[in-house]
């Protein structure tokens, strides 16, 4: 989340900035450290095979040479682990996750039009065949991430949906997390973590042979293997490490205001939270509110560092400033705390998820209880894409078919334009139609 220096100089004594990253780096997953480390593990996995993939999984995840693939009796019995709150949680998420996804669904509807007499043009949405999910586990275990690529993959009608998540300390994969795949109809679990569970989806090394597409949030190394196997297979959009940002005014309460920041800010000590405010007298106070809140944070140690690196206050003269500065951030998540939300929420333009009032918070989308989808775009992706949704699951493959009698409404412009370009085969397709139909 950083902002263009053009927009930040066009906007020049419209605001004022209250806090300042202490760091000024691009986000982590644009980081050319990463990029050539991720491009090494993917050649030597390619050339290696599984054997690569376990010497990775044992350098980094401490794979201790247990099978990697869950059996169905594994997956199965993965709730016996859990305590029952939490059983019910997982089921509600499933099911609401679910429930808004086959809403999407059944509004994107296949089409049949006659543009012309004769010329009959459509659209079918077919699912693709083969997804592979990944689901985070290494700093926390993201137990709503299958709901929001296994589970609406399944809503979108995918056929073959295998996952991946990383080994926890023990060895073994997160109970809680396997048990969410489970209930979101995961066909096959391997625990495998990072650039090693992509690839070995990607190249076929587990499941039934390669997936189409990839799916799923992860760390820089995670977003930045999709992006490198991008071509190879399709992927969901670049979701990297997690991002907050809040526009609030005189009306917003701090002391939410700051939960919220530091409700992302926790993910890792990269993960960037920004308030832009038209009230100075509020940035004041959800600085001084952020401070205290981290005091007494089970995970100051993660959120702490992410605030001071990466957190900003920037207080804005009036609410189209305000909305300028947000949509040149393009945050994954946009908090929205004014008197004047509905302005905002037809004026924004470049976020991954919007939640509008302060009763809306972003954990409640985090963990599936909202029923929107929580793999969004990171590093200003929200300027060209929206988060994963049913829709990215499903082709709209297009077809057309022509009668005889409606040949002369192309033909004659397709010779026209193929003898134009110099293309005589593809003349030659319309101009045999002609002399057969046009007599
Ligand atoms: N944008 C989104 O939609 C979204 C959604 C959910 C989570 N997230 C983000 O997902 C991330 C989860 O990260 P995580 O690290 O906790 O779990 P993770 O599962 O994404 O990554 C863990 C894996 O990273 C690999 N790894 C660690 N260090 C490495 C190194 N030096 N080289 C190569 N590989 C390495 C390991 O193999 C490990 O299994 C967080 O940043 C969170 O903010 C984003
Ligand atoms: N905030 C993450 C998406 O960036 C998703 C998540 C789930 N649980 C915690 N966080």
């Amino acid at each position: 989340m950083l902002s263009t220096p053009a927009v930040l100089t066009s906007l020049a004594g419209r605001f004022t900035t209250l806090k300042a990253p202490a760091v000024d780096a691009p986000p982590a997953q644009h980081d050319p450290a990463v990029a050539s480390r991720v491009r090494q593990m993917l050649l030597d996995i390619e050339a290696g095979g599984m054997d690569a993939v376990l010497k990775h999984a044992a350098e980094l995840d401490r794979w201790d040479g247990r099978d990697v693939e869950l059996s169905p009796a594994d997956i199965a019995k993965s709730a016996d682990a859990l305590p029952r709150d939490l059983r019910e949680a997982i089921e509600l998420g499933a099911r609401r996750t679910q429930a808004f996804a086959k809403v999407q669904r059944n509004h994107l509807v296949d089409v049949e039009t006659e543009l012309e007499p004769g010329l009959v043009v459509g659209h079918r949405y077919i699912p693709v065949g083969r997804v592979g999910a990944y689901l985070p586990a290494g700093r926390f275990p993201l137990t709503a991430s299958a709901f929001m690529t296994v589970g609406v993959a399944k809503a979108a009608g995918v056929g073959d949906v295998v996952a991946c998540t990383p080994p926890q300390p023990d060895g073994r994969a997160n109970p809680a997390v396997v048990y969410a795949a489970h209930v979101s109809g995961v066909d096959r679990v391997f625990v495998l973590g990072g650039v090693q569970a992509l690839a070995a989806m990607a190249f076929g090394l587990v499941g039934d042979g390669p997936v189409d597409m990839l799916v799923g949030a992860g760390n820089a190394y995670v977003a930045e293997a999709k992006r490198q196997l991008f071509g190879r297979v399709a992927i969901d959009l670049p979701a990297g490490p997690s991002e907050v940002a809040v526009i609030a005014d005189e009306t917003a309460d701090p002391v939410l205001v700051a939960a919220d920041l530091l409700g992302q800010a926790e993910h890792g000590p990269t993960s960037p939270a920004a308030l832009v405010t038209t009230s100075h007298a509020l940035g004041v106070a959800v600085v001084a509110e952020v401070e205290k809140q981290l005091a007494t944070l089970a995970t100051r140690d993660i959120a702490g560092p992410a605030w001071r690196d990466f957190g900003s206050v920037l207080v804005a003269d009036d609410r189209e400033t305000a909305a300028t500065l947000m949509d040149d951030l393009a945050p994954e998540h946009l908090e929205v705390q004014t008197a004047d939300d509905d302005w905002y929420h037809a004026r924004l333009r470049n976020y991954g998820s919007l939640f509008l009032g302060e009763a809306s918070t972003v954990a409640y989308s985090d963990k599936g209880m909202a029923g929107t989808n929580h793999v969004l775009p990171t590093a200003g992706g929200a300027k060209h894409s929206a988060g994963l949704s049913v829709s990215r699951f499903l082709k709209p493959l297009t077809y057309q078919r022509v009668t005889q009698e409606a040949t002369p409404l192309l033909a004659t412009a397709v010779q026209v334009i193929s003898d134009s370009e110099g293309m005589a085969a593809h003349s030659a397709t319309a101009t045999l139609r002609t002399a057969r139909w046009s007599a």
